[in-house]
């Protein structure tokens, strides 16, 4: 057969079987009606009859045929088609029913459409008429559906007047919700108070008064005013301001060691680096923690690193000076018997703890130490938890075998149900001495204590204290302190913020000193060691951290440093100027602690004059004469850029930060501090080539010596 005819006979097959599934359809039509079947009516073509399928034979293919039968081809066209190919007609395009045909095919359909149009459901369709689609398009507006009453009559195709049906209601249109505020985002699953942040001008301050009798204006004792004039200071900074009416009330009774009933607010404070965060949270406690009789442990303060423990110690020890506080800290430097015989009198054992300071400084792990091997040290007499880089901290919470939830633990006492059920050898029932537990925890004496229905529930008197420089930049991870009614303080200035918007501007802006000037030199890579020296010995750089981002960069650069300053310094070529070499040293955590310690002495006596580190001490040193940053490397993350260039313009004093910036990680910082909204405050530096020549044969040298100590 030729293939044009087997098309053919393909295509009657299937408009063969088509044909069949309609016609059952039909006769099960006809059938319901109660009419005989009108098979022998239709028009069967030829080719079906010969091949002998009758309906049975397409019982077991019928579902989907049959829907496709009833849905895209109708029966009628099916014969119009046959007729005109049979006539030698070509067959009418798809949706064009010429009139003869559909004349032709009358006996099919037309039973079937006037039961229907009996039935009255044109006259639903008359009454839509034109709109159906219209009525429920959803791209008007909704309106609501006129009473039957008030619709005019149409005649319908009988000519009978029947009342037009209401239109269906229409759904309303969705629409675009208000943008919410980005706070409104942001503290999704955050503490509410969060969004009622008090935020603090930074320029606010308070002078300190010069008679010690009006001491108390500004909470203080005149001793602690006296001894803050011994310091040179002589006004409180925006953050001491406003964090030393919270912390010392006038009234006096909410500045008990004990406040079980009434237990205080925790506070959490974001100020800028170097702003004052110490002092704000020293001053109160000294002044609270004076009023004691029995030395506890009272306040603990926890800090990331030795180096930060050493430094609050010493601002303790300097604001305390005559109050008679026993200020102690912990860090695993010293032996842990050592440690042990600085904190506590380990007999006899009492449940309340026998502590021998009444303030402890110390950093997460040793903290741990002593809190599972040191006995009598117990955090139940805490009346201050305070968490200084607390966004560094609780990014830890879970490290050093989870310090964070064990200290909160040791603070809370247990509940009176909890103390019912120890087992009878646990439990207190005699007091062999004077026991020293704390109000809160007295429900432990068992067998001791009268318990009335009415007793009110005692809580815990530590109140927390959180403190960073970007502390609400990440405000997710205060969750994990369970804080008691907090409230939040950000000193940031942020010209003419609603008040709506302080949480806003805290999470998405970084506050900076007001007095530090910021540069950043885009430049090859292989350039940077020169720019380096160029900064120091043109432009003047001097009194600066240089931070690199690893402890084995900066033992390599201080080494290059070196080399470059000898070469510079035997050159011959101008004796007429100034030749002698800079000096320069690491600071690093390879070193040992004496080691450290002792080289930040010299660079705090100003015998070394650069301090080459890493991200040791990013945070909170406090290093008064620090007149320049360098970013040798550029950090990586906006928080680690804050806490850098804020070792200097601290206290209001005015300081530089310069950052090398290599071409490839260019685009990357660019965009970092542009979506800090920093990039106005940011001065970008050229550095020419004719600027470097000078230095280049003494950095050549320094290359070759340093490549001497490497191979
Ligand atoms: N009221 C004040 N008057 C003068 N100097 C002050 C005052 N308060 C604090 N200082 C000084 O300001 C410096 C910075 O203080 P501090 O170290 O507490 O800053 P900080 O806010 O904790 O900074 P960082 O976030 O970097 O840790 C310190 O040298 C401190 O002695």
């Amino acid at each position: 057969m030729p293939p044009t005819q087997i098309a053919v006979a393909k295509q009657k097959t299937k408009a063969k079987k088509r044909y069949l599934k309609a016609k059952k359809e039909r006769k099960k039509h006809k059938a319901a009606a109660g009419k005989p079947a009108a098979g022998g009516d239709v028009d069967v073509p030829d080719a079906v009859r010969q091949d002998g399928h009758g309906d049975e034979d397409n019982n077991d293919s019928k579902s989907d045929d049959s829907k496709e039968c009833e849905t895209s081809v109708r029966p009628d066209d099916r014969g119009t088609e046959r007729r005109q190919r049979n006539e030698g007609l070509r067959p009418t395009p798809k949706g064009k029913i010429p009139e003869e045909s559909a004349e032709g095919d009358v006996d099919v359909a037309r039973p079937r459409k006037r039961r229907k149009l009996d039935s009255g459901e044109l006259s639903l369709d008359t009454t839509l008429s034109g709109s159906p689609s219209a009525a429920h398009s959803p791209s008007e507006p909704s309106s609501p559906p006129p009473s039957s009453s008030d619709l005019p009559t149409e005649p319908n195709y009988l000519g009978r007047r029947t009342p037009p049906l209401p239109s269906q209601p229409t759904f309303p249109l969705p629409s675009r919700p208000d943008a919410p505020e980005i706070s409104e985002l942001a503290s999704q699953g955050l503490d509410r108070a969060l969004a009622r942040a008090q935020l603090v001008d930074p320029q606010l301050s308070t002078p300190l008064p010069l008679d010690e009798d009006q001491s108390a204006d500004i909470g203080l004792s005149a001793k602690t005013l006296r001894r803050l004039k011994e310091l040179g200071i002589t006004e409180l900074f925006a953050v001491q301001t406003t964090l030393l009416p919270m912390l010392l009330p006038p009234d006096r009774l909410k500045r008990s060691l004990y406040l079980p009933y009434d237990p205080p607010s925790d506070i959490c404070v974001s100020a800028p680096t170097g702003s004052g965060k110490t002092l704000a949270y020293v001053l109160p406690i000294v002044e609270t923690l004076s009023s004691r009789a029995v030395t506890r442990l009272r306040a603990l303060v926890v800090l990331p690193t030795r180096d930060l423990v050493v430094q609050v110690r010493e601002t303790f020890e300097a604001i305390a000076k005559g109050h008679g506080l026993k200020i102690g800290s912990v860090t695993g430097q010293h032996p842990f018997s050592h440690e042990q015989a600085q904190l506590v009198n380990k007999e006899p054992t009492l449940h309340g703890g026998s502590s021998k300071v009444d303030i402890l400084i110390c950093t997460p792990g040793r903290l741990m130490d002593h809190m599972s091997g040191t006995p009598n040290f117990s955090l139940q007499h805490l009346r201050f938890l305070v968490i200084d880089e607390a966004d560094r901290l609780l990014a830890q919470a879970q490290s050093f075998q989870n310090w964070l939830a064990q200290v909160l633990a040791a603070t809370r006492p247990p509940a009176y149900a909890e103390a019912d059920t120890k087992p009878r050898e646990d439990r207190i029932t005699s007091i062999p001495y004077p026991d020293a537990l704390s109000p809160a925890f007295l429900h432990l004496l068992g067998g001791s204590v009268v318990r009335a229905d009415i007793d009110e529930k005692r809580e815990s008197s530590c109140q927390k204290l959180l403190f960073s420089a970007t502390l609400m930049n990440d405000p997710g991870r205060i969750a994990a302190l369970e804080l008691r009614t907090p409230r939040y303080v950000v000193v940031q200035s942020a010209g003419g913020v609603q008040e709506s918007d302080v949480l806003g501007v805290a999470m998405e802006r970084f506050s900076m000193p007001a007095t530090l000037k910021e540069h950043m030199i885009v430049c090859d890579s292989s350039q940077k060691p020169l720019i380096l020296f160029h900064l120091v010995h043109s432009i003047g750089v001097t009194n600066a951290l240089v931070f690199t981002k690893s402890a084995e960069s900066t033992q390599r650069l201080v080494q290059l440093f070196e080399f470059f300053e000898a070469a510079r310094s035997d050159s011959q070529v101008d004796a007429t100027q100034n030749r002698k070499p800079v000096v320069v040293r690491a600071y690093s955590s390879d070193l040992s602690a004496l080691e450290r310690k002792s080289i930040l002495e010299k660079f705090k006596a100003q015998e070394i004059e650069m301090l080459v580190c890493s991200d040791l001490v990013s945070r909170g040193m406090d290093i008064k004469h620090v007149e320049h940053v360098i970013n040798y490397d550029a950090p990586v993350d906006m928080r680690k850029y804050v806490h850098r260039v804020g070792r200097t313009a601290r206290a209001g004093r005015t300081g530089e930060a310069w950052t090398l910036v290599g071409k490839q990680e260019a685009r990357y910082f660019k965009k970092m501090i542009k979506s800090a909204d920093h990039a106005a405050a940011m001065n970008r530096l050229r550095v020419t080539d004719r600027q470097l020549a000078p230095l280049i044969p003494f950095y050549r040298v320094a290359l070759s010596g340093l490549k001497d100590v490497y191979s």
